[in-house]
């Protein structure tokens, strides 16, 4: 078995799962018919995720359904000035970087009395469609959430999709980017939020031509089953100027006629979940099962700890044949607060999963540097005066197959080419400070956005060759041997960072405990693993070698059996949130 692309819940009971416009507007025009039996007025509310396309939906769903009035929600909207004035400051100007948005939906409807009170009184059926569509319907008698998975948001916005209420279909795509994480998506996961456990209807979105519906209990159920077994997110893949040819190899993945450098396969903010409805397969957004069930799959002392989020983040960085990632650095945890609004920082590790004999990880400061320079030298090659020189000033250390690189922020850090990194770290991942980018230009043609002022300021010029060594590199501590298997702590940083990771080598099979907390893992060695109940309350799950998986933390035990002893022991990592 290779790694599998398509990770799928299979779901047993449920009560229908319709695909195609077609069918779907016939089901709904018999609800519709059904609820004009008990009263003369039915209103029908559709909210829609930012990057849903209203245009296709108004078409082929709300035009064909036996209708006496529609609104759509956003054409009571502010006015995209007005927008544009009031989320300015958490916009931003730069191109990578906003700050957290608070705001709520309806802030963008300020004046919508006489709209409201016209959908109340209208008669016979009305349906409001949009985002927005439940500030201005908050009483539906039918509720339709439509979904959209962040991925497939980002490659709209690539292919020309505007924001939002916004008119830039061209703009950077860094910038429409930006847009959506500090401020749409926000916004829309706190509607969200309230919204799924009443809807009635979950329409994914995500493939146009062949939308799909499924009953909003249905939904729910099917997250439920979830937080009481292992399970894994859909992972996606992307190019980088970095970027690798390994994971095209071992993963199986399409040639898309250039690199790989990005996997995100465990970062539940970003990626989505199969289900399986007999011949349908629904795609929702991982962030669902957070925005219903959060304390089951994240433990209390989690929870009560990041809230509705989740805080471990693996993804791969593939420059196997590729280059260097940007030589970077990441802010300490009151700046990311003071700046950006984010409850915690951007701590790392790289787990070297796989390398040729020159990789390596570029990994804090030399000592006795001097650091006024350290900083003209960032300047001058930031406006392409010199090639900076690195060899000065950062340590340059070699990378084998398993190491484990510790980078609490604030260390300058770079992943150097032919290396696979598997990154566990906390959730964010995009407040990264490039300060050198070896010269090059981006995908784009343009240079990537380099951030050195931020860079300097959060830089910890403590953090020096022999601390480094003695702190960050291959920390490794034996926890448990036993005829079944060796444990030992590789990570992360004792102090400076919140996850804790485990090494678990298994000859034939190994308990392991959630220790309160949701857990993450990867086979980092090995074929293939089967992850068993210890209670029978989950039928085995499966995994592949370098699929990432989750179990929830009420789960609390669970076995993983090698499937092939004969070739050795398997490796598996185990990253959680530390008492
Ligand atoms: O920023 P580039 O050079 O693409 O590096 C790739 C990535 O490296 C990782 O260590 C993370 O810090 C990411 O936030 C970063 O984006």
């Amino acid at each position: 078995m290779t790694y599998d692309l398509t990770p799928t819940t299979k779901i047993e009971n449920y009560e229908f799962a319709f695909s195609g416009y077609q069918r779907i507007s016939t089901y709904l025009t018999e609800q519709i018919v059904n609820q004009l039996k008990k009263k003369a007025d039915v209103t029908i509310a559709i909210e829609c995720y930012p990057g849903v396309d209203t245009d296709d939906l108004k078409q082929q769903l709300v035009d064909k359904l036996p209708v006496d009035q529609s609104y759509f929600a956003d054409d009571y909207a502010m006015t995209p000035e007005s927008l544009n004035q009031k989320v300015a400051d958490t916009v931003t100007d730069d191109r990578v970087l906003g700050v957290m948005s608070h705001y709520q939906v309806a802030d963008f409807y300020p004046d919508i009395k006489t709209v409201r009170a016209d959908i109340v009184t209208g008669s016979g059926v009305t349906v409001v469609y949009g985002t927005g569509a439940t500030v201005l319907a908050s009483n539906p008698d039918i509720l339709i959430y439509c979904d959209l998975a962040r991925w497939e948001i980002q490659l709209r916005y690539r292919a020309g999709m505007p924001n939002w209420q916004q008119d830039n279909a061209d703009e950077d795509p860094l910038r429409k980017f930006k847009r959506g994480y500090f401020f749409e998506w926000r916004m829309a996961d706190r509607l969200k939020r309230q919204l799924l456990p009443k809807t009635d209807y979950l329409l994914d979105t995500n493939d146009k031509s062949e939308p799909k519906l499924i009953t909003g209990k249905d939904l729910l159920a099917s997250l439920k089953v979830l937080t009481k077994q292992p399970y894994r997110t859909v992972p996606y893949f992307d190019a980088s100027v970095w970027g690798g040819q390994w994971m095209k190899q071992h993963f199986d993945l399409p040639d898309n006629g250039q690199n790989y450098g990005w996997a995100f396969d465990g970062v539940p903010e970003e990626n989505s979940l199969y289900f399986q409805y007999g011949k349908v397969r629904i795609e929702v957004p991982a962030m669902d099962l957070m925005l219903t069930n959060p304390e089951s799959i994240l433990g209390d002392r989690v929870f009560a700890r990041f809230g509705a989020e989740f805080p471990i983040r693996f993804d791969y960085l593939d420059t196997m044949s590729g280059g260097n990632l940007s030589l970077q650095v990441h802010p300490m945890t009151e700046y990311i607060k003071d700046k950006y609004g984010m409850a915690y920082t951007q701590d790392e590790s790289y787990y070297i999963l796989d390398a040729k004999s020159d990789s390596s990880v570029y990994l804090g400061l030399k000592d006795g540097i001097d650091h006024k320079q350290l900083a003209t030298d960032f300047y001058k090659s930031a406006a392409g005066e010199i090639k900076f020189p690195d060899e000065k000033y950062v340590n340059h250390l070699p990378a084998k197959k398993h190491d484990h690189f510790l980078i609490p922020a604030g260390t300058i850090h770079c992943g150097g080419s032919d290396t696979v990194v598997l990154e566990i770290s906390a959730t964010p991942y995009i407040f990264t400070f490039k300060m050198w980018d070896w010269g090059r230009i981006g995908l784009d043609g343009k240079p990537r956005p380099l951030h050195v002022d931020e860079g300097l300021e959060n830089l910890q010029y403590n953090r020096t060759t022999d601390w480094v060594q003695k702190n960050l590199v291959n920390q490794f501590t034996p926890l448990t041997t036993n005829s079944h298997e060796r444990v030992e702590r590789t990570g992360l940083h004792a102090t400076l960072e919140f996850i804790d990771t485990n090494r678990h080598w298994i000859k034939d099979e190994a308990v392991l405990k959630t220790q309160g907390s949701v857990n993450m893992l990867n086979l980092v060695e090995g074929e293939e693993a089967m992850i068993e109940s210890t209670t029978g309350d989950f039928a085995p799950f499966h995994v592949n070698y370098g699929e990432t998986f989750i179990v929830p933390s009420g789960v609390k035990t669970y076995r993983i059996h090698n499937l092939h002893p004969e070739n050795g022991e398997i490796g598996v990592l185990q990253a959680f949130v530390k008492e």
